[in-house]
């Protein structure tokens, strides 16, 4: 696998970081998720192929085994916001000068400068001042976030990962190691600059919900059917409009022309009426042989099960019977090999990553006395 021999530290955090660990799990590194001590259970839903180890970084003893493995990892994935760690005494400047090559990935919201840099804040704070939750949304109505999507993982976890590996890559040439300041405003921002881009060709200039793409548009919208399902419709090139025409069982000489724009609402409402006249498997089956770009509106559940994504295997149930899709993209020779195994417990691990790292069995016994660890997974084999 792509990563295989990489070493990773990730300090536990709510769901960014969680994301860029998996995603390098996924691919071959070996993840050290790092939870606290005394919590019962963790809020990582992303910790495939992971180890856990418990340990309190509030406690000095904490820190210095932080640091032990730092020495000997090549990537620390930190999600706080901005000064926690240097309070902790573990912030690059320490870090770094005891292992030039780690690559010390910061993972906030705004970043590690500017005036919101100690604030905290979630994907939704991220995603406004990235410009971005102004254009979602119907017209008329509020701002409405993509869930957590594109902040969190798009902007975040998918970028922070991005940067490591850019930065694992550099470090082949020079041997060195870096910081990388991955902020979610930016990393938002900067995975929709074809929505700032776009602005010239006057596609998305108009206010929220009058465009092309932010559901103006009849057809690239989606629309109830009989059976109280949807159906997504994306026909945009002229080409896929007159197939959608033709689907909908519709003439196009008594419709007004595709882009007109003032028949956007009467084109909607014609839209609007055929398709909620039969229901979503009978819409799949006039649209499977049509190449007119409109698809079911699927839920996770039905995803999975979807025959397309059966044939190519999209989705794998791990041991504990929990569906989830598997890493992307696929590489022809190297590709990822997922861990079917379930999620690591909190302190699963701590015992046999403290070995592994050099701890011995008495080291081990002083710090867990001291409650600075917590072994909470069945004994390391010696
Ligand atoms: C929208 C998403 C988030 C979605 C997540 C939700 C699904 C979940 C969020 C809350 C969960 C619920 C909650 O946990 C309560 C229940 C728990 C139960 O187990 C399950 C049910 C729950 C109801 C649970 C259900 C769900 O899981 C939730 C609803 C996002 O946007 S995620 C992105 C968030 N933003 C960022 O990542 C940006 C950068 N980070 C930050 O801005 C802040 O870290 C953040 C996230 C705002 C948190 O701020 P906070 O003040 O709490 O933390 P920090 O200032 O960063 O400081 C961390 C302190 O912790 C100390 N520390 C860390 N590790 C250790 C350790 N190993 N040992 C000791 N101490 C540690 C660290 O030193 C800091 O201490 P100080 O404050 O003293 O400096």
């Amino acid at each position: 696998m792509v990563l295989s021999g990489i070493k990773i530290i990730e300090l536990a955090g709510l769901a960014p970081g969680p994301l860029c660990g998996m995603i390098l799990a996924d691919f071959g590194a070996k993840v050290v998720r790092v939870d606290r001590t005394r919590i019962m259970t963790t809020v990582d839903v992303q910790g495939r192929g992971k180890r856990s180890i418990a340990l309190d970084l509030k406690k000095p003893e904490g820190a210095e085994v932080l640091k032990k493995l730092c020495i000997q990892s090549d990537v620390l994935i930190e999600p706080f916001r901005k000064g926690v760690m240097e309070k902790l005494s573990l912030g690059p400047k320490d870090l770094l000068q005891q292992n030039s090559k780690l690559i010390y990935a910061r993972l906030t919201g705004f970043g590690q400068n500017g005036r919101h840099a100690s604030k905290a804040g979630h994907d939704i704070n991220f995603i406004s001042l990235a410009g971005l939750l102004s254009n979602f949304g119907r017209k008329g109505e509020n701002p409405c976030a993509p869930v957590n999507l594109l902040g969190d993982f798009a902007g975040g976890g998918l970028m922070c990962a991005m940067g490591i590996i850019l930065a694992l890559f550099e470090r082949t040439h020079s041997g060195k190691g870096q910081v990388i300041d991955a902020s979610m405003v930016e990393g938002a921002a900067y995975c929709s600059s074809w929505l700032w881009k776009s602005q010239k060709l006057s596609l998305m200039d108009k206010p929220r919900g009058e465009n092309i793409l932010d559901s103006g548009a009849p057809f690239y919208e989606t629309y109830k059917t009989s059976d109280g399902k949807y159906m997504a419709v994306g026909a945009l090139e002229p080409q896929f409009y007159d197939r959608l025409i033709e689907g909908l069982g519709l003439n196009s000489s008594e419709l007004p022309p595709q882009m007109s724009l003032s028949d956007w609402p009467e084109l909607k409402r014609i839209f609007t009426k055929i398709f909620a006249s039969k229901s979503q498997a009978v819409w799949c089956k006039i649209f499977d042989n049509i190449d007119a770009c409109v698809t079911p509106v699927l839920s996770l559940q039905e995803a999975s099960r979807y025959p397309h994504n059966q044939d190519r295997g999209s989705f794998i149930t791990d041991e504990d019977g929990q569906v989830s899709p598997r890493p992307a993209p696929h590489l022809s020779r190297t590709p990822a090999c997922v861990s079917l195994a379930r999620d690591p417990k909190v302190g699963e691990h701590t015992e046999a990553v403290l070995m592994e790292y050099g701890f011995t069995r008495e080291q081990i016994n002083a710090l867990q006395c001291a409650e600075v660890i917590e072994l909470n997974g069945p004994k390391a084999k010696l």
